[in-house]
């Protein structure tokens, strides 16, 4: 696994490089060891699988609130998506920022986003299947939420918006008293 570092601090790509043979190909999802640099003494708590069907749906953009903030490892396993974080750490050089990767099955790309990020992705493929490990478990009334069409975030998604949940349509956008969050 390499890891790349991007724009944004904490925030990091894992490239994998799958072993091919005749029969096909293997590839480790999750490695402790090759990821301690990176995970450190957090624990994997959750993995979790979303499969969504038509292209264009957005899914997100959540975080949870400390203490129960999580660091979050993406993939996709099937299809492809382009994911998205959002640094909302109070007091960050890159507060507000975001920065997207594409995730597919096919480039082994996994997206590492640490506490204090809102994560979403949007489906680029149909039936796309995301896999991730969190480091902290679901905590429903500790969940925030940013939308995904938020002035102040900015984000370029590649498609038109398409399907989104009703929570993920009614959350509020950031107004100037939203200060991020303090980990
Ligand atoms: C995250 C989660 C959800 N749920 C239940 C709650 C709802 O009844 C249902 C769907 O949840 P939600 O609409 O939040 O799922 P997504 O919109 O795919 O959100 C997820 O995907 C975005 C991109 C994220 O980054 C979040 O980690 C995660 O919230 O599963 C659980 O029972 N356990 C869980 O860990």
């Amino acid at each position: 696994m390499k890891i790349n570092t991007t724009p944004i601090s904490d925030l990091m790509v894992i490239e994998s490089t799958p072993h091919t043979d005749l029969r096909g190909a293997f590839a480790r999802l999750f490695c402790d060891n090759e990821l301690a640099p990176v995970i450190g003494r957090r624990r994997i708590v959750q993995i979790n699988h979303s499969t969504t069907s038509t292209v264009g749906t957005i899914r997100g953009l959540h975080f949870q609130h400390p203490p129960h903030a999580e660091m979050k490892l993406v993939r996709c396993l099937k299809g492809r998506v382009w994911d998205v974080a959002i640094d909302l750490r109070r007091d960050s050089p890159t507060f507000l920022n975001w920065y997207a990767q594409e995730l597919a099955a096919d480039n082994h790309r996994m997206m590492v986003i640490p506490e204090g990020f809102a994560h979403g992705f949007q489906t680029l493929e149909p039936d796309s299947e995301v896999f991730y490990l969190t480091t902290a478990h679901y905590m429903p009334n500790a969940e925030g939420g940013v939308r995904f069409d938020d002035p102040r975030l900015g984000v370029k998604w590649p498609l038109k918006a398409g399907c989104l949940s009703v929570k993920d349509a009614a959350h509020p956008l950031l107004d100037e008293g939203f200060h991020g969050i303090f980990l």
